[in-house]
């Protein structure tokens, strides 16, 4: 949290003696959509000395984290602060006070907590702001009250339990939200409790605190509960799956963070609690992955076979190393240089959600996810057909290729700024398909390099990208990597998809990369599935967007050192 951001000895609030949309010479006044104060700042120039200008600061209520008296906390600050005369007169004069904690963007997309107190002569007054503003939050209703939280103690730095308790929690309790906290014991265990166990009514949401690995164990559990409750066999490719109705929210604490950072534009921890906070909904298309009729995996943020496949399995062996094992298994993947024979076929998404390669990016408020939701239910038997493989619609493509990704989001994240593909749609219904073919290692590394500067990655000979909403991938040898298992594989059920034991490879094909799992077929079928889950996010807001938000304060009013306003 970010103390108060107005200074007592400067700084006199008179309350309106009742709530008023007209702006009247009172100092601080609430409508039914914000709040807002009158505000000095002070600067101090050699030929001028003080001077100072009054303007209008606003908050939003829907960006209010929460109200409270502040008696206490104004005395303890007088006692710590060592105020002057004109502030322990303030207090004589205005002995009752009200902290109201809001949104502050503090740009590149990151939010704090800030206070600000008002202070006033008439404690009854005092209590009838705090009432009447807790009366519009209460109005609110897509803030969560109850949060199930999972805690992966161990992704990332190994921070995820420290990050929560002094950087989150205190933001959920400020708010006045319950928690019941898990901090998981092994891999799978958010997964398995969220499928059998957890009483999910009781909540509003669930919040995972990791890396995407976490976020997907999160997504599995909620995804296949919600199947399974609404009786939809996941198994059928062609099932319609039922979306979730709890959102998600993402603590950042892992080695990527990239379905954060591309729902948020930072991997901030306070931030994502504040977007929780405030009970943010951004929903996101999830690829569902089959082989021969059988379920594999969700996926959110990257499907990656070849590069990423390799550089995955790579690094495993490499977990004690953290964040890191990636650069260094990417380097040692990037030195092999391998590539891989198949077959991709896909159908392409519908000419209006745009191009990979269009400039229009996914933004807070996007147009073409929002025209998506307004049409998704109109799925028509033509399409049905349409999508059938074999159709003509659908177009396949031979090769020998080094790396084949299907991006769900654009996958921005520390590391790629603009992601794998700058221009994909967090909920649109479609994935972009990112072909690298054979080419030389030099070739190669220009198109890497191009994930992490302004110059498009996909304007390279051996590079193409199709927007598409279902893709298939068949190697030339369709071998299958054996997992360790851990538990018995029951006869005639799918294979065992999880393992928390090394991999061992015997392989000639790659492997998939599936949110940074590594799928034990080669041989897939994907389908995306428009919009199956909501986030607590709202996409990244344009930097117009961020700037108006910003509090830019009007300034009414300039005066100087003797002006008691
Ligand atoms: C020359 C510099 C090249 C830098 C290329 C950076 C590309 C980064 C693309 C990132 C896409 C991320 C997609 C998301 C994947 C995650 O779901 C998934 C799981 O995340 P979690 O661990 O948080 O649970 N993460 C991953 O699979 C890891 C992706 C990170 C890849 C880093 C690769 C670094 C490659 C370095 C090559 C260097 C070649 C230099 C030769 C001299
Ligand atoms: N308590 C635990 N012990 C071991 N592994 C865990 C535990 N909790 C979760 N996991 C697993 O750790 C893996 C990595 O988690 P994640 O939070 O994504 O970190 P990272 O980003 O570093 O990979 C996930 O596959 C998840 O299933
Ligand atoms: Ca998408």
């Amino acid at each position: 949290m970010i103390g108060s951001d107005v200074r007592m000895e400067n700084y006199r609030v008179l309350l309106a003696d009742r709530m008023s949309l007209r702006i009247r010479p009172a100092d601080v006044v609430l409508t039914r959509n914000a709040i807002m104060w009158m505000e000095v700042e002070k600067s101090w120039k050699p030929s001028a000395g003080v001077s100072g200008t009054a303007c209008w600061r606003t908050v939003q209520v829907c960006e209010i984290v929460a109200v409270r008296r502040t008696e206490d906390e104004a005395q303890e600050n007088t006692q710590t602060q060592k105020p002057n005369w004109r502030s322990k007169q303030h207090l004589l004069q205005y002995p009752y006070s009200f902290t109201v904690s809001y949104v502050k963007r503090s740009g590149q997309h990151q939010w704090r907590c800030s206070d600000v107190t008002f202070y006033c002569a008439d404690c009854e007054l005092c209590d009838l702001w705090i009432q009447v503003t807790n009366e519009q939050l209460a109005l609110l209703a897509n803030r969560p009250k109850s949060l199930l939280v999972y805690i992966n103690p161990y992704g990332g730095k190994r921070q995820g339990k420290y990050i929560y308790e002094q950087k989150v929690a205190p933001v959920f309790r400020r708010a006045g939200i319950s928690t019941d906290v898990i901090v998981t014991e092994r891999a799978n265990h958010a997964r398995d409790h969220l499928k059998t166990e957890a009483n999910l009514d009781k909540y509003d949401g669930v919040v995972c605190v990791g890396g995407d690995g976490m976020f997907s164990e999160i997504l599995h559990g909620l995804v296949s509960r919600t199947q399974s409750d609404h009786k939809v066999d996941q198994d059928q490719p062609d099932a319609e799956l039922v979306p979730c109705s709890l959102r998600i929210g993402i603590i950042p604490a892992g080695s990527t963070d990239c379905i954060c950072f591309a729902t948020t534009g930072t991997i901030d921890p306070v931030t994502s609690a504040l977007h929780i906070v405030v009970g943010d909904s951004q929903p996101m298309d999830v690829c569902s992955v089959h082989h021969n009729n059988g379920f594999l995996r969700y996926c959110v943020s990257m499907l990656g076979y070849g590069f990423y496949g390799d550089m995955l399995t790579d690094s495993e062996t490499k977990r004690w190393l953290g964040p890191a094992r990636y650069d260094l298994s990417g380097i040692k993947t990037f030195l092999n240089h391998n590539y891989y024979e198949g077959t991709v076929s896909f159908l392409p998404a519908e000419e209006n959600l745009g191009s990979p390669r269009d400039k229009l990016l996914c933004r807070s408020g996007c147009l073409v996810c929002q025209h998506k939701s307004a049409i998704k239910d109109k799925h028509s038997e033509t399409s049905e057909e349409r999508e059938k493989p074999g159709s003509d619609s659908w177009r396949a493509i031979c090769g020998k290729f080094i790396a084949i990704n299907a991006a769900n989001i654009s996958c921005a994240c520390p590391r790629s700024p603009k992601g794998l593909s700058p221009s994909a749609h967090l909920a649109d219904g479609s994935t972009d398909l990112i072909l690298v073919r054979e080419c030389s290692r030099l070739d190669f590394f220009k198109h890497l390099l191009r994930h992490t500067n302004k110059e498009d990655q996909f304007d390279h000979s051996f590079v193409e990208v199709h927007r598409v909403r279902k893709f298939r991938f068949q190697p030339n040898h369709d071998s299958m990597v054996i997992l360790e298992q851990d538990e018995p594989h029951k006869e005639g059920g799918p294979p065992p998809l999880y393992s928390s034991q090394p991999i061992p490879q015997f392989n000639a094909d790659s492997n998939w990369n599936c949110d940074g799992e590594i799928l034990p077929h080669t041989a897939i079928q994907v389908s995306v599935q428009c919009q199956l889950i909501r986030l607590f996010a709202r996409g990244i807001e344009e930097q117009q967007q961020q700037q108006a938000l910003l509090e830019e304060p009007c300034t009414l009013l300039a005066f100087n050192q003797n002006t008691d306003y």
